[in-house]
């Protein structure tokens, strides 16, 4: 049963006996935290992340979890090796105990998979290197790149975007590129492949020329990232050593000293989103929510941003599960209680963060992925100045949708169910975003698109 932050927030001591707040402890805090309640969906995924892989790690009897773990997948257009690159990388990984081999038929089969509401196709392989334990994501179809990249479903921390030698980049290679960089990746590692069907090596210093140029396109790092030149087919088929196996210890010798770990949710400034606000006789105004990010203790400058007000006050007291705490961190369904913060001057939907670390904004631009009708959305294409409700965390705004400047005839165009397009959002009120944040559109009771900003206008 899953319990709403509201309900369960609404049974601490603040909301209900304001005399008991001070110091009683009914719970320890190992307690509290075995009571943690399962309704959020991240903690629900990250549980789930964390026991497949642990099932995994039993299966495989080597994996150890004290690794840093990054996500990261292959991009590139279609009939690159992708596939076949992921199947390699298993392969050859497994031989060194830091993996389970994954043949190409048992990648490509892509299970359905329902995260958000949205069918999925995707494939998940994990494995290990000397330095790192890697979840790595595999994408069959072209459209279900983007829709899994703009959905989170992909939440990819680094990534290997595959070229093959014989065609050189593609429409797709850059298109997953430009996509890549929207969501936030910032560095890849380049693997030209099929190099077994090129005899002219001046074709593979072209093409290395080309990926260079085009990664400093989208600002990527066009001169220090690594390119690797192989067969990932060469080394699935366990021939051709030094085009095959050798390459792929390459390529994760690379992903390992040229990605960047992410940053972890705990070591980000502290952002908190609004769920529900108390006034508390005696003690003054408490907002309940799930810390998001980062962590904060009793005595922090914060500011609370978005619908129309930034207001800067002090966090005088947190409590989690009727116990007053010194600090609240990521994860944390907490409630924060605010120095001279009336009632009314807080609300749903707005954040209590870091000073600085985050804007409020109105107007900004987004990759937005519009359902079809079986998966929940509309029946029916929409036009500009489309106006569905706009959910960002706790916020729920009207926005205008129209096209980005320089769209050819933007009165004419229309958006089918099942597109990728770009928009650009004008919200009624303000909120608390920045470029990597996702929301969902809804209208009448359904999710109708899902989405991710890509820059402030
Ligand atoms: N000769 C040669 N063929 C390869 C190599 N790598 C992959 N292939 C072949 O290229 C074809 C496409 O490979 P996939 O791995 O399915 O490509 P993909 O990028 O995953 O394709 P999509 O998922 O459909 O976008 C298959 O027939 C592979 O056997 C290679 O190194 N050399
Ligand atoms: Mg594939």
């Amino acid at each position: 049963m899953l319990r709403s932050p509201h309900a369960f927030l609404k049974n601490t001591t603040w909301s209900t006996n304001p005399s008991l707040v001070s110091s009683r402890a009914f719970f320890s805090t190992r307690t509290a935290q075995a009571h943690r309640p399962s309704w959020s969906s991240t903690s629900r995924r990250n549980a789930l992340a964390h026991a497949s892989r642990r099932h995994y790690a039993e299966a495989a009897g080597k994996f150890s979890r004290d690794k840093p773990h990054m996500n990261i997948g292959t991009i590139g257009h279609v009939d690159h090796g992708k596939t076949t690159l992921t199947a390699a990388i298993t392969k050859i990984l497994a031989q060194k105990g830091g993996a389970k081999f994954t043949d190409y038929s048992q990648i490509d089969k892509a299970p359905e998979e329902k995260a958000r509401g949205i069918t999925i196709n995707s494939s998940h392989v994990e494995y290990e290197t000397d330095s790192r334990h890697y979840g790595h994501i595999d994408c069959p179809g072209h459209a279900d790149y983007i829709k899994n990249m703009i959905t989170g479903a992909a939440q990819m921390d680094g990534a290997i975007i595959v070229v093959s030698a014989t065609d050189g980049q593609m429409p797709q290679t850059r298109e997953h590129l430009l996509l890549a960089r929207q969501v936030g990746i910032k560095k890849l590692v380049v693997f030209v492949n099929k190099v077994d069907q090129i005899d002219d090596p001046e074709m593979l210093e072209l093409v290395d020329m080309e990926m260079r140029e085009l990664l400093s396109t989208y600002n990527f790092d066009g001169d220090e990232t690594p390119i690797i030149t192989g067969s990932a087919l060469a080394a699935l088929e366990g021939r051709d050593k030094e085009i095959g196996a050798d390459k792929i210890e390459a390529l994760v010798k690379a992903c390992d000293e040229w990605l960047d770990l992410p940053a972890r949710d705990l070591e980000k400034p502290f952002l908190m989103p609004v769920e529900d606000v108390f006034s508390i006789s005696g003690r003054g105004t408490v907002a309940t929510g799930r810390v998001e990010r980062g962590s904060a203790i009793k005595g922090n400058e914060v500011e609370i941003i978005g619908l129309g007000s930034t207001l800067k006050t002090t966090l005088t007291g947190i409590e989690m599960f009727h116990k007053e705490l010194d600090r609240g961190e990521a994860g944390d369904n907490m409630g924060a209680l605010l120095r001279g913060v009336k009632r009314e001057q807080i609300k749903r939907g707005q954040v209590i963060a870091q000073p600085g670390s985050i804007k409020a904004v109105k107007k900004f631009q987004a990759q937005v992925y519009v359902l079809t009708k079986d998966e929940g959305g509309r029946y029916t294409p929409f036009m500009s100045n489309y106006r569905p409700q706009l959910f960002l965390r706790t916020a729920d705004i009207t926005v205008g949708l129209s096209f980005p400047e320089g769209t050819p005839d933007p009165e004419e165009k229309m958006v089918m169910p099942g597109d990728n397009v770009e928009l650009v959002c004008d919200l009624v009120h303000d909120v608390a975003a920045e470029v990597g944040s996702r929301f969902t559109l809804r209208e009448g009771g359904k999710t109708v698109g899902t989405g991710l900003v890509t820059k402030i206008l």
